[in-house]
């Protein structure tokens, strides 16, 4: 049963015990409050009594001590309400977003391929957030109301059977209706979250491109798509609102009906004799107490339901399979082998076909070739960034399909183009390279990449805060930060995105000088695009369409004729080309 309610409400196993506790300690609760009905009853008793005799006087006494009890229980009862909801809530959102925050750590990058930024943001954020209210609230006190009031209508039954069906007949009816309306507004649920998705979107992307938005003068219409996402949202909120309304309002009516019932039923029934006149009393004080923790029933029901769209997407997450394997990688050396990989971003549309080749190490080997030739997938797989659909890599001989990513990629360094750096000093920066490295090792990698010269010009030295993303860095700075990262790392292997393509001659010789001392000794796979780089690479593959078209040394390719030789002459020529 835990399983199961693990899995409807997207919970952690301690997460669907403390629910469990959570709906237990409300029925309790309801149930604790309801014992105020068994006293006004006794209460009522006494007084029909008294004044049908004339005489006595109820005992104040006892009933003020049976108060007395029934409000400390009530206190007793709510404060370990309070403690397995609220308390347990919060424990649990914590631990549901490390654990969704631990499971994105694990997933290949065709997970974040298939879903958007603010989608995933979403999830963690305003899912688990959502979440919370569904687990404080909602769920529990709508298991507790359903308990306790199914166990009050099974009381009233012995009571009498005619006068208790007046009373709850129509429970069952306005639950009806409710998950009658369930997929609607689980459709509604839905809709609106698709367009508050767009919506974000919308403002996330502006914030991200503002600077093209201006040159381009592109900021009117974006605003104004901006206020139309906006509008489309405010309106989609209103109609889910009416949708949760129109059903849950209609359910409290037909609920409100039960007292009337009991009131025509109870006359009729007291007038012909059938019941007593402290039965009609009872039935008309339960009435009165039954319908109002179902009112709010209801309206939890409703938003039980419309957190279908937040457990799906947080059962997604929960069931997508994690990429895993051995934490230890004992390798024969480290010679990078693709046998027979075939992958596709897209089912159906294979972006590599069949590629088979080894790259050495202490040697460069350098994917060339067209665009969207395959040249970064390739280096993608080779870091188990996705998983190929046939054939293998190995490294040292050792399939990394069996190898844990983070085991793998600590032996990788990756320098690519977009470099990612975090608003923090340049010496962090630099130390996500190697987390224990001390201050002098990160400053003797720092000198080898050419960083020195400019981080002394900053203010605070190394210990200058570069931004979000180094926005205060200029892209040759930035590049050779990452440069004095992989450096620091001293990994075995490492994936090069020709990393000078975009800048300044200066910043180029210094990032190619910096590139040389990283890259020796060590098995290089290096994206390449222009063929004055490639001329110093060991062994060139060109990828076409996903597949080889030509493999060898410069030298070797050069004679072929082929796409290397065009390529190089293209790319000569170009250089000649005068403005
Ligand atoms: N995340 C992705 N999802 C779907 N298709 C992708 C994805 N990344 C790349 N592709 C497609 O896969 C093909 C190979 O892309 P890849 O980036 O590997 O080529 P490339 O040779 O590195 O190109 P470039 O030199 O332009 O960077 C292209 O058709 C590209 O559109």
């Amino acid at each position: 049963m835990i399983e199961k309610i693990q899995r409807r409400f997207a919970l952690t196993r301690p997460g669907a015990v403390n629910l469990v506790k959570a709906c237990v300690s409300c029925t309790i609760s309801y149930l604790v409050i309801a014992m105020s009905i068994g006293i006004l009853y006794f209460f009522t008793c006494d007084l029909i009594g008294i004044f049908r005799t004339g005489t006595g006087m109820p005992e104040y006494g006892i009933y003020a001590v049976q108060c007395a009890v029934v409000v400390i229980l009530i206190f007793a009862a709510h404060y370990v309400q309070y403690n397995m909801t609220f308390f347990n809530t919060y424990t649990e959102s914590a631990r549901l977003r490390i654990s969704v925050a631990e499971r994105l750590r694990k997933f290949p990058l065709r997970f974040f391929s298939r879903r958007d930024l603010s989608d995933l943001t979403t999830t963690i954020l305003s899912d688990v957030t959502g979440m919370e209210q569904a687990l404080s609230h909602f769920i529990p006190e709508f298991a507790g109301s359903v308990i306790s009031t199914a166990l009050l209508s099974i009381g009233m039954f012995f009571f009498d059977v005619k006068m208790a069906a007046a009373a709850v007949w129509c429970v069952p009816v306005s639950f009806l209706l409710v998950f009658l309306a369930k997929k609607k507004l689980s459709q509604a649920g839905k809709k609106d979250r698709k367009i508050q998705l767009i919506r974000t979107e919308k403002i996330q992307e502006g914030l991200e491109s503002v600077k093209d938005l201006k040159a381009g003068r592109y900021m009117e219409s974006y605003i104004k798509e901006v206020d139309d996402a906006i509008d489309r949202c405010e309106k989609s909120q209103i109609v889910t609102e009416l949708t949760n309304a129109l059903f849950v309002v209609s359910s409290q009516l037909i609920l409100k009906l039960g007292i009337a019932t009991v009131v025509i039923f109870g006359v009729k029934y007291l007038i012909s004799g059938e019941i007593s006149l402290e039965i009609f009393m009872l039935f008309l004080i339960v009435a009165s107490r039954l319908y109002d923790p179902l009112n709010a029933t209801l309206q939890n029901l409703a938003a039980i339901i419309s957190c279908d769209p937040k457990i799906d997407r947080l059962n997604e997450i929960n069931e997508y399979p994690l990429q895993e394997g051995k934490d230890r990688m004992e390798p024969d050396g480290y010679d990078i082998q693709f046998e027979n990989v075939t992958f596709s971003y897209e089912k159906g549309k294979p972006v590599l076909k069949n590629v088979s080749f080894t790259a050495k190490q202490n040697e460069i080997t350098a994917l060339i070739g067209g665009s969207g030739g395959g040249k970064t997938t390739c280096a993608s797989l080779a870091a188990r960034f996705y998983e190929p659909d046939a054939g293998r890599i190995t490294v040292g001989g050792v399939d990394i399909s069996t190898v844990d990513p983070e085991v793998l990629l600590s032996d990788f360094s990756i320098v690519f183009q977009d470099v990612v750096l975090f608003n923090a000093s340049i010496m962090e920066n630099i130390r996500i390279g190697k987390k224990n490295a001390t201050d002098e090792e990160v400053m003797r990698a720092a000198q080898m990449a050419f960083c020195d010269e400019f981080v002394q010009e900053m203010p605070d030295g190394y210990q200058t805060v570069i931004g979000e993303n180094g926005s205060r860095l200029s892209g040759g700075q930035r590049q050779r930060i990452s440069i004095a990262r992989a450096m620091l790392k001293d990994a075995p292997m490492i994936l090069l995105d020709e990393a000078s393509a975009s800048l300044d001659v200066e910043s180029e010789t210094y990032v190619q000088q910096a590139l040389s001392k990283l890259i020796e000794g060590k098995t290089v796979i290096m994206i390449a695009h222009r063929m004055r780089t490639v001329a110093k690479a060991s062994h060139l593959i060109v990828l076409e369409d996903g597949q080889i078209a030509e493999e060898g040394t410069p030298e070797e390719l050069l004679k072929q004729d082929g796409i290397y030789k065009r390529m190089t002459d293209l790319q000569h020529a170009a250089g000649q080309w005068k403005i």
